[in-house]
């Protein structure tokens, strides 16, 4: 009984102690973003109570339609600014704050990755793993077939097809996930998996990415746990991330085992032209001393989260919103059979994409009204900065509300809300206003990867193919909240072309 008195008073005294902090106690941070607008805050909590944990990114819309494209929130004790619109992101992140963005904010829920991974590492050691990425998605590198799209784009059809002339795939989303993830793999780890494991990882994949998307309150306030837990996303991030992490681990044992054979077999590296899967490149840096053993595997972990389901998605929200509008996917193929000479598109490569401007549109467009990821993993402010007017402190937390850049009246006009691919008439990809791959020095590394595989996919599916709507009501589009937003499960009809 004792215990159960002192454990009372003890949290009691704690609240206490909390609120009375949070009334009449003031730390930098606090008094300098006080001056920006944002909803009223209730001590301990802030406004962390106000957000829909299940729908975060709309709630920070909503306060942005209410309180401008600069906006203060306390997520309990962390002091949070959230940035809106194409100027203010491009102001801060490209153009005169750039280093002031360059830290990503760590929160509780993302502590396995112990500072070591991509996405939550800082400083030079970030760049480290970043660059060794970056110099495999290299322009040239991905238009000589670096991820070997175009293979793996026929072989999922010539699978899900067959000799058939007709064809109903179930559950699209689902085939552009282990079409997306067989590519991944191979690019990450050089090998191909199969059906059984492939499912396995998809799974893992997008249960983290499902879960990350929700407001977990002890990310920001730990005394909330108890609240989270009844969500269980915590647990779902925590435990498919293991998995993720073992599974990888596995893999470099591999690696690690066939390294050590060739320097006892005295074998000579000769120099060779075919590009080595990801995994030996990090762990021949990790070899060199410039890395952490922990980093080759997590940040691969990362990689492959960050580019399964983002990239998996838009494509199961892109073939739902073309078979929905068949009149679009008659002027894709117009557009393709002009461009087929010798019957060459099946080879199409993504340096062939200026000469497609309709199916640029179309990807712009997809980015843009799809906003697959809609709030990125935050940033820090590494010093004062003066956005729109107003100073926000260094050491705060900041939010690029990704979603509502895209889909505001204020910056696209009365009919942001329709699929228009006609507003980007031009032909260029990274049209002016688009965010789709956030911002500055943490923006995504995988933009190219990812342009040439979506473009490769639409060349080589649309001449291949009609895709249709084998039922009477149209495909659902609307996605569902996740770190990506997710697309749900439809069938559509594959019809072969002659
Ligand atoms: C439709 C496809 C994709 C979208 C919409 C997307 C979007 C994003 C966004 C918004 C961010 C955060 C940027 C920021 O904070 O400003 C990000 C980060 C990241 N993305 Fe992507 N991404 C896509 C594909 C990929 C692919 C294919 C890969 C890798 C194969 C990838 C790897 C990463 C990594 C590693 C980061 C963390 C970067 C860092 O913290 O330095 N992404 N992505």
């Amino acid at each position: 009984m004792n215990y159960i008195l002192t454990f009372l008073l003890t949290i009691s005294v704690l609240i206490i102690t909390l609120v009375f902090k949070d009334l009449f106690y003031e730390d930098r941070i606090k008094k300098i973003n006080k001056l920006i607008p944002g909803p009223p805050t209730i001590p301990v909590f802030g406004n962390l109570l106000q957000i829909n944990s299940k729908d975060f990114p709309k709630s920070v819309n909503d306060l942005y339609e209410k309180y401008g494209q600069v906006l203060r929130l306390r997520l309990g004790n962390v002091e949070a600014v959230v940035l809106t619109g194409g100027e203010v992101l491009d102001e801060c992140f490209n153009k005169k704050h750039r280093e002031i963005f360059k830290e990503r904010y760590l929160k509780l829920s993302r502590y396995f990755g112990k500072n070591l991974n991509f996405i939550f590492s800082n400083g030079d050691y970030h760049y480290v793993i970043r660059s060794i990425f970056s110099s495999e998605v290299t322009v040239r590198k991905l238009n000589n077939g670096r991820i070997q799209s175009n293979k793996f784009i026929l072989e999922m059809l010539n699978n899900l097809c067959k000799d058939n002339d007709e064809t109903v795939v179930k559950d699209v989303p689902l085939e552009a996930k282990k079409l997306a993830t067989k590519i991944v793999l191979n690019f990450t780890l050089g090998i191909e998996e199969n059906d059984e494991d492939l499912l396995i990882v998809i799974s893992k994949v997008t249960s983290v990415f499902k879960a990350a998307g929700l407001l977990l309150y002890s990310d920001y306030l730990p005394i909330l746990f108890p609240l989270d837990l009844k969500s269980m996303a915590k647990g779902d991030i925590i435990t498919s991330y293991i998995f993720l992490k073992n599974y990888l681990d596995k893999k470099l044992e591999s690696i690690k085992i066939n390294e050590n054979s060739k320097i006892n077999n005295n074998d000579k590296i000769l120099p060779t032209t075919k590009s080595t899967p990801l995994i030996e490149d990090y762990y021949k840096i990790y070899l060199e001393g410039s890395i952490h053993h922990d980093s080759i595997v997590l940040s691969l972990v990362d990689i492959i989260l960050a580019g399964v389901d983002t990239t998996s998605n838009t494509l199961g929200f892109i073939m739902a919103r073309i078979i929905n509008n068949p009149e679009m996917q008659d002027k894709i193929y117009e557009e393709i059979m002009r461009n087929d000479v010798d019957n060459n598109s099946n080879n199409v490569s993504f340096s062939d994409h200026l000469k497609y401007p309709y199916i640029v549109s179309i990807m712009n467009e997809t980015y843009r009204y799809y906003s697959l990821v809609s709030l990125t993993e935050p940033n820090r402010t590494t010093d004062d900065v003066v956005v729109n007017g107003y100073k926000i402190s260094k050491g705060t937390l900041i939010i690029k509300n990704l979603r509502g850049t895209h889909l505001s009246k204020e910056f696209w006009g009365g009919d942001a809300l329709e699929f228009k691919p006609e507003r980007f008439k031009t032909q260029t990809l990274h049209q002016k206003g688009l965010f789709h791959f956030g911002a500055g020095p943490r923006g995504c590394p995988g933009g190219r990867y990812t342009e040439s595989m979506f473009f490769t996919f639409m060349v080589i599916l649309f001449k291949n193919y009609k895709i249709v709507n084998p039922n009477d009501t149209p495909i659902d589009d609307v996605g569902e909240v996740g770190l990506a937003m997710q697309c749900k499960p439809y069938n559509a009809k594959f019809i072969k072309r002659n």
